[in-house]
C-alpha cells in the first residue's frame, strides 16, 4: 500500500511518537528510527547534554542533519522530536514521506511527562504552562501533516498504530486520481 514510503510521526513531547512509532514499524514491517536517538548517537551525548553545551540552536542543527540523512532511506517509521516542525528546511524532508500528527490534549502530556527530566525544554518552573505555550506556537505547523490522529488517555500503541494504517488509503487516494497518474 505504501510502496516503501516512509512514515514520519510528529507532535508534542509526550504524545507518544517514540512509543507508537516502534509499534507502527512492527505492524508495517518497517524499520524504526527515532531522530532523538540518532542525534544522541551522532553527538555521543544525551539530549540534555547537547542542550547544555550548544543550546537549542546546536540541537536543531543536529536534528536537521539527522533528518536529511535518514530521509534518503525507504521503509522506515520515524519518530521525530516535537520541535522538528519549526524549521522550514525540515519540511522538505518530511514531505518525502507520509506525515502523521499525534495530537494529544495538554492535560495528558502533562500527566505523562510529570516525572520526566529528559526534556530540557520542560525543565521550567511551570512545565504545564510551557507545554501549553509550545503547543500554541506549533499547532498550525503540526496541522500541516497528512494525517491527524487524536489521542485519548486509554488508546494503546497497538490501537493507535492500527488507526494510522487504516487512515493511510484515504490520503493516498487523491494522488491515485491525479490526471498525470490516470490511465484515461
Ligand atoms: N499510547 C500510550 N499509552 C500509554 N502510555 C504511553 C502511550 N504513548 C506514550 N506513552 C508514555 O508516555 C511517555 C511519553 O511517550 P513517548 O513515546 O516518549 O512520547 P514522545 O516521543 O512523543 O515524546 C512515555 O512514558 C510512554 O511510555
Ligand atoms: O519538543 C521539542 O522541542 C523537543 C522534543 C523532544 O522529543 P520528543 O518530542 O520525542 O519528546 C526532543 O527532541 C527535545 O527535547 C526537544
Ligand atoms: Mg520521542
Amino acid at each position: 500500500m505504501l510502496n516503501g514510503v516512509n512514515v514520519y510521526l510528529i507532535g508534542m513531547m509526550g504524545a507518544g511518537k517514540t512509543t507508537v512509532g516502534r509499534e507502527l514499524s512492527n505492524q508495517l514491517g518497517y524499520r524504526f528510527f527515532d531522530t532523538d536517538t540518532l542525534i544522541e548517537q551522532v553527538a555521543s551525548q544525551t539530549i540534555t547534554q547537547i542542550f547544555t553545551d550548544t543550546g537549542e540552536e546546536g540541537f536543531r542543527k543536529l536534528e536537521s542533519q539527522v533528518l536529511s540523512e535518514i530521509s534518503a532511506y525507504t521503509k522506515l517509521a520515524i519518530a521525530t522530536g516535537g520541535g522538528i516542525v519549526l524549521k522550514r528546511e525540515n519540511w522538505s524532508y518530511l514531505h518525502h514521506g507520509l506525515i502523521v500528527w499525534l495530537d494529544a490534549p495538554v492535560e495528558l502530556l502533562i500527566e505523562r511527562l510529570a516525572q520526566d527530566n529528559t526534556r530540557p525544554l520542560l525543565q521550567d518552573v511551570n512545565p504545564a504552562e510551557k507545554l501549553q505555550k509550545l503547543l500554541e506556537q506549533r499547532q498550525r505547523l503540526y496541522a500541516q501533516a497528512d494525517i491527524k490522529i487524536s489521542i485519548a488517555a486509554n488508546d494503546t500503541p497497538e490501537q493507535l498504530s492500527r488507526l494510522i494504517i487504516e487512515s493511510i488509503p484515504q490520503v493516498l487516494k487523491p494522488k491515485a486520481v491525479c490526471p498525470e497518474n490516470s490511465n484515461n
